[in-house]
């Protein structure tokens, strides 16, 4: 049975997600789009032979829609993903979930208020083969406990309309989500370091930045957020455990040796290096929708995710190491 999708947002990771959802991933189908971008969302309905569709509400309320994706800007989010859930539709939430932490909140009310889980966050980590065997090896007990992380988040360069905050709430959010799925706690304390800036930066923007979280049983996980680093797309993640470490491999690429010497690729942005990462994530998302509902990163996940990037902000601000606050998870959201 197809799928058939709605998609909120033709920017552009949403015009990527249509043509994966219309390429790669079988059993789905879009048939209708929006963008407060008329002309765009119509350019990006005919290239797929879907509708385009005046705003995000006819979207989610037109009948021949079964699920919606929601790839529109993140303050836009909360207001189409609870209209979806309250018209009892699976909806896929690019991140963040919400801009706020109250909207969460009201998201994750709503949400059991339908009684069953609807909403998925686009965290695509989760579906890297290489984080998901660095999940496998810490899950596996051999290593022991977890102590620490080191974590690495660089991109090649970021546009002028990039600033200090996003370094955390745009950037360090995948590792904020990766943190917590990969050592299966809370973050419960957030610092951040800003350390001599890049002269590649824009002036007003605080890069790098070193960030700084402890979860509930005092792992120490340390996190480096650099998006002029000139050289390109960098996702460095290493966890050492009691009895041994595990690192997240580079994506593969051939090694060239000339008379001058060894070389290899290096990517340039996130969609080539999590590319396979998306199409897994849309698969799995579709099957899922066969068969009980989503298994991916929740809005308890979603919700988590704007409560610690509101803390690392205070942080940011302040100089201060800023304490999470969680609200108690509901029962709801336990496996
Ligand atoms: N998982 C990941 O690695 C990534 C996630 N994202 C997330 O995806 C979302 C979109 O990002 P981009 O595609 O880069 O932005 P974009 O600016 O290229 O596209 C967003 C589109 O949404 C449209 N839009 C804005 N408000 C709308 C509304 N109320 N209703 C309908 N359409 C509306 C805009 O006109 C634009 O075409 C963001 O939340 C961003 O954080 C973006 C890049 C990577
Ligand atoms: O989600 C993303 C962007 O929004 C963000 O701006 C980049 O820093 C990240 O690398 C990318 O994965």
């Amino acid at each position: 049975m197809t799928v058939h999708i709605g998609v909120i947002g033709t920017g552009m990771i949403g015009q990527d997600h249509i043509r994966r959802l219309t390429d790669v991933v079988t059993g789905a189908d879009v048939v209708a789009v929006t963008d407060v971008d008329a002309a765009r969302a119509a350019e990006v309905a005919a290239r797929v032979g879907a509708r385009a569709l005046p705003t995000g509400q006819d979207v989610i309320a037109d009948p021949a829609v079964d699920a919606v994706v929601v790839t529109s800007w993140g303050p836009t989010h909360a207001e189409y993903v609870l209209a979806a859930t309250a018209a009892g539709k699976p909806v896929f939430c690019e991140k963040p979930l919400a801009t706020t932490a109250e909207d969460c909140l009201r998201i994750l009310e709503a949400e059991q208020a339908a009684g069953r889980g609807l909403v998925q966050v686009g965290f695509m980590r989760r579906y890297d083969p290489g984080y998901r065997a660095v999940k496998r090896a810490l899950d596996g007990g051999q290593l022991g406990h977890p102590l620490l992380m080191h974590c690495a988040h660089r991109n090649a360069s970021v546009p002028e309309s990039y600033r200090s905050e996003m370094a955390v709430q745009d950037t360090a959010v995948h590792e904020i989500d990766a943190i917590r799925w990969l050592l299966g706690e809370e973050i419960v304390s957030a610092q951040v370091l800003t350390p001599r800036r890049t002269r590649h930066r824009f002036a007003h923007l605080a890069d790098p930045q070193f960030m700084l979280f402890e979860t509930e049983s005092g792992v120490r996980a340390d996190l480096e957020v650099f998006v002029n680093c000139q050289y390109g797309y960098d996702i460095q993640c290493e966890t050492v455990c009691e009895s041994g470490t595990v690192r997240l491999p580079d994506p593969a690429d051939a090694i060239v040796k000339t008379a001058t010497g060894q070389r290899t690729g290096v990517l340039q942005d996130w969609k080539q290096r999590f590319g396979a990462a998306f199409d897994l994530e849309f698969a799995e998302w579709i099957a899922s929708l066969h068969d009980g509902g989503p298994t991916g990163p929740s809005a308890w996940d979603g919700y988590a995710a704007a409560v610690i990037t509101d803390a690392a902000t205070e942080a940011l601000h302040t100089g201060r190491v800023v304490s999470v606050r969680l609200k108690d998870r509901p029962d709801f959201y336990r496996s």
